[in-house]
C-alpha cells in the first residue's frame, strides 16, 4: 500500500464501532473518522473522500444504512467492510450480500473474528480475518487493521467468515444457558462439538467453504463468545436460565445481541433449506416462550441415535 493515509470511515458507534475506530488508529497510518446518527455532521460529508468505509451498525441499521449510502456517489474504488454479525429478516441475506447486491461494482470485504470488544478497547491481543473475493481489497483491509495487538488474517469466502460469527451467537445462547443451569464441563463441550458441524451444515448450503468454520472466525469465535460473560449473547442465555424473562435481559443488557434475531431468521432459512438445526432450534423455543431451560436440554438429549459424522443431522 501506499505511504499516503488511508482515509478509513466508521458507520455506526456503537461499542463495536468504537473499539474498531480505536485499532484502526493506533494503527497510524490512517486516518480514522467515526460517524453516528446522532453526528453533527452529515453523512454524506464523512464518506466524500473516504478509501473505506466500514459499517459497524447492528442488523436491524444495515439495511437503512446502506439505502442512504445508495443515495450519494461513492467513487467505484472505495471498498465497503461488512463487520455486522447478523441476518436479514425476510431476505434472509446476509449483511454482506446486501452491501454486495447494492453496491455491485465496489469491493465488499466481511471483517470477522474472535473480537469482544471490551477486551479490543483494553488493548488485549486478538486476531481476526478479513474475507473477500477480491484479495486485493482484503489485503488493503489487512494492513489497515494490523498492529502488535491485532493480527489480521484474510481468506476469500466471505460469506463462510461472515455466518461463523453469526451463527455462534445463537450458541452463545444455548451456551449461557448451559452455564446457567451448570450442566457441567462434560455437557458444555458436548454442546460446543455439536455446534460447529449445525454451523457447517448451514453455512455449506448458503456457499460458504466447510474449511472456513475451522477457523478464527468460526470455531474460534463459537470458543469465545460461548466461554465468556462478556457475551451478550452468552448473557441472554445465562438470564433465561436464571428465569428472567428475554424483555428483562434486554433491559439490563441496554445493547445489543444479534443472537435473537439470528435465531428467528435461522428457523425460516432452516425450513426452506431443509436443514437439522436442533440446537439453533431449542434456542429459538426458548428465546420465543414455546420451551423452558429444562425442558430445551431434555429435548437435545432424546433426539434419535445417529452415527457422529452424519453430516445430514
Ligand atoms: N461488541 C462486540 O464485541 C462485537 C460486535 N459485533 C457486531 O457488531 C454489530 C454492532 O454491535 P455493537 O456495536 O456491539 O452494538 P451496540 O448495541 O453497541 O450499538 C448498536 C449499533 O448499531 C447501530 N444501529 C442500531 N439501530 C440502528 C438503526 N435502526 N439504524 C442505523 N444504525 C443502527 C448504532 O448506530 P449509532 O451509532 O448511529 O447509534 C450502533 O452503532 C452487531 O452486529 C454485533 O454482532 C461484532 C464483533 C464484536
Ligand atoms: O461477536 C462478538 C465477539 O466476537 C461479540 O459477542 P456478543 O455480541 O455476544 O457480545
Amino acid at each position: 500500500m501506499s505511504n499516503t493515509k488511508k482515509k478509513l470511515t466508521i458507520i455506526g458507534a456503537g461499542l463495536w464501532g468504537q473499539a474498531l475506530a480505536k485499532l484502526a488508529q493506533y494503527n497510524d497510518q490512517n486516518n480514522v473518522k467515526i460517524w453516528s446518527r446522532t453526528s453533527s455532521e452529515s453523512l454524506a460529508s464523512v464518506v466524500q473522500e473516504a478509501d473505506v468505509i466500514l459499517s459497524a451498525v447492528s442488523m436491524k441499521g444495515v439495511r437503512l444504512t446502506v439505502e442512504k449510502l445508495t443515495a450519494l456517489t461513492i467513487p467505484e474504488e472505495t471498498i465497503f467492510i461488512s463487520a455486522t454479525k447478523g441476518l436479514e429478516t425476510k431476505t434472509l441475506l446476509t449483511p454482506s450480500q446486501i452491501w454486495q447486491k447494492s453496491f455491485p461494482s465496489h469491493p465488499v470485504v466481511v471483517l470477522s473474528g474472535p473480537n469482544l470488544s471490551k477486551e479490543i478497547q483494553q488493548r488485549l491481543p486478538a486476531a481476526t480475518v478479513v474475507a473477500s473475493e477480491d484479495v486485493v481489497a482484503a489485503a488493503k483491509v489487512q494492513e489497515i487493521f494490523s498492529s502488535d495487538i491485532f493480527r489480521v488474517y484474510s481468506n476469500q469466502d466471505p460469506i463462510g467468515t461472515e455466518l461463523g460469527g453469526t451463527l455462534k451467537n445463537v450458541m452463545a445462547i444455548a451456551s449461557g444457558v448451559c452455564d446457567g443451569l451448570q450442566l457441567g464441563t462434560n455437557a458444555k463441550s458436548a454442546l460446543l462439538t455439536r455446534a460447529l458441524p449445525e454451523m457447517i451444515r448451514i453455512g455449506t448450503e448458503l456457499g460458504a467453504s466447510r474449511e472456513t468454520f475451522f477457523g478464527l472466525s468460526g470455531l474460534g469465535d463459537l470458543i469465545a463468545t460461548c466461554y465468556s460473560p462478556l457475551s451478550r449473547n452468552y448473557r441472554v442465555g445465562y438470564g433465561l436460565s436464571e428465569g428472567k424473562t428475554l424483555e428483562q435481559i434486554l433491559i439490563e443488557l441496554g445493547s445489543t445481541a444479534e443472537g435473537i434475531n439470528t435465531a428467528n431468521v435461522l428457523i425460516e432459512l432452516a425450513q426452506k433449506h431443509r436443514i437439522a438445526i436442533p440446537i439453533s432450534r431449542q434456542v429459538y423455543q426458548l428465546i420465543n416462550g414455546e420451551t423452558t431451560p429444562q425442558e430445551a436440554v431434555k429435548e437435545l438429549m432424546a433426539r434419535d441415535l445417529k452415527a457422529e459424522f452424519d453430516v445430514l443431522s
